[in-house]
């Protein structure tokens, strides 16, 4: 919704009141201190620098222009930050709410032509006087040297291939994980935060995990999902407790085999962790065994042993669709499809597999435009081959449910299935979502002082640069937002 003008001029308001309520950062008085013995060249905008004494050869101002600042860091290497990067990146109070942790400089305010009115540079970092204006009254940003280092950008200064990637912490399993499957215990999760903690880092690691001992109901099923964070609500309902009745116009709803497959491919987001927890006694019904396996391992072999079907698979979009009848809640029907058409292996910026999409069940019709040039055979025989390493028997993990003992798996990177089955057999779990769930994760890592990313990170900082993170009380949050 567009903001009109009075909401915006009551947003900015609510600004200047947010920032009024925050008692004025007292900056620093600064001390007179030395003037540089290096000189920069004289230019009409040249502003007064300096530094306190720092340890010979360590980071430091190396030279100011029109638009922008260049600082030297441990090894040298020099890096220029723009202005106008530089206010609108400042982390102290009045730009930056240290609780919300959200910008509260209004970064389309901030004068083009704007520019320090006085920098200083000590062991920790650079420090940066802005001038009195209509803009705003004059004072002091500071930028640890960590940071600059980290978020460096004319010239980047750490590159992603500098640090682990998510899937380095990731182990691939095949059938053979059987002898060890990653498990906790329901006591552990529901007492802890740490047992909370062992729960994710094995979802994380392996992209599924059991919990044994969890008494047979619904509830007790419900309260260990919700120990990771709410449920995701679907046109399933939130809370699943479901047999083969057809009560939603899905095959889930029925006894039949399932092939693997990942959910909600029809949605633009689809679920993330997805758990289940059989609550009929073994004797009400025969089959129904469950079915993973591990999608990232599987693409892996597709991507080394036919790389033109893996890219064949990253980039052709499939259509992906629920149209099963609807319920008595939804008497319009499932009519769902995703914003837009994704291939099977989706991928981030850098390259990184992270999301595996596929439902042969619920793929919708193959063709039109997506399709020209492209050899529908081709097409085929790249499925095949990509299921006929997810139909291995090396690749497939299957475990027979028992009440008490939940599954739950990583819906983007683990693929599930089910033996057909006789009998009455009632499952419950839900769907969390993924980026509810990594938020959960990466609470505990920090919590825990684990993050494996920030610590590889402050170790190659201070490997390459000579620069370490800043105590948080004298930078604000140096987080990597
Ligand atoms: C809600 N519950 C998990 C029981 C059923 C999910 C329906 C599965 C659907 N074919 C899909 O692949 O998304
Ligand atoms: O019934 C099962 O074991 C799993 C059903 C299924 O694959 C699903 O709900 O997506």
């Amino acid at each position: 919704m567009l903001r009109t003008t009075a909401a915006r001029a009551a947003r900015a308001a609510s600004r200047s009141a947010i920032a009024r309520s925050i008692p004025a950062p007292r900056s620093p008085a600064l001390p007179r201190l030395p003037r540089l013995t290096r000189s920069f060249s004289a230019t009409p905008h040249h502003f007064a620098s300096s530094s306190t004494e720092q340890q010979q050869g360590g980071p430091r101002l190396a030279g100011q222009g029109e638009k922008g600042l260049t600082v030297a860091l441990g090894n040298g290497a020099e890096t220029t930050f723009s202005y106008i990067w530089l206010r609108d990146h400042c982390r102290e109070e009045r730009s930056f709410h240290p609780q919300t942790k959200q910008r509260l400089v209004d970064t389309f305010k901030i004068p083009a032509d704007y520019r320090p009115s006085a920098a200083r540079t000590t062991n920790e970092g650079l420090y940066i006087t802005w001038p009195e204006t209509a803009f705003e009254s004059s004072y002091e940003s500071f930028f640890p040297w960590s940071f600059l280092a980290e978020h460096a950008y004319n010239p980047p200064l750490l590159r992603t291939k500098d640090l682990p990637s998510p899937l380095e912490q990731k182990v691939l399993w095949s059938k053979e994980i059987a002898k060890d499957v990653p498990t906790v215990t329901y006591e552990e999760v529901m007492e802890s935060e740490k047992g909370v903690y062992e729960w994710l880092k094995q979802i994380d690691v392996y992209g599924f995990s059991f919990v044994s001992g969890i008494p047979g109901t619904p509830e007790a099923t419900e309260a260990l999902i919700r120990r990771i964070a709410f449920i995701r609500e679907t046109h399933y309902g939130g809370f699943w407790d479901f047999t083969a009745n057809l009560e939603h116009g899905d095959l889930a709803y029925s006894d039949v085999r399932l092939e693997g497959h990942t959910d909600t491919t029809y949605f633009t987001d689809p679920c993330g962790l997805q758990l289940f927890h059989l609550l009929s006694p073994d004797h009400t019904h025969s089959g129904g065994h469950n079915l993973l396996i591990d999608g990232f391992r599987a693409a892996s072999i597709l991507r080394t042993q036919h790389p033109s079907f893996y890219d064949l698979l990253s980039t052709l979009p499939i259509p992906s669709h629920a149209s099963g009848s609807g319920s008595a809640s939804l008497p319009s029907g499932v009519h769902m499809r995703p914003l837009r058409r994704f291939p099977v292996f989706n991928h981030d910026e850098n390259g990184e597999l992270v999301i595996v999409r596929w439902n042969g069940d619920d793929r919708g019709v193959v063709g039109g435009e997506a399709f020209e040039g492209k050899t529908m055979d081709e097409w085929y025989e790249a499925l095949r081959t990509w299921e006929g390493i997810l139909r291995s028997d090396e690749a497939q993990l299957w475990t027979k449910f028992e009440v008490g003992t939940a599954v739950i798996f990583d819906n983007l990177r683990v693929l599930h299935g089910r033996s057909s089955y006789t009998g009455t057999r009632r499952l419950c779990g839900a769907y969390v979502n993924g980026d509810d769930y990594r938020s959960r994760l990466r609470g505990l890592q920090k919590q825990f002082g684990e993050d494996p990313r920030r610590k590889a990170l402050q170790e190659l900082l201070k490997s390459r640069y000579g620069v370490s993170f800043v105590d948080k009380e004298k930078g604000g949050a140096w987080e990597d937002y």
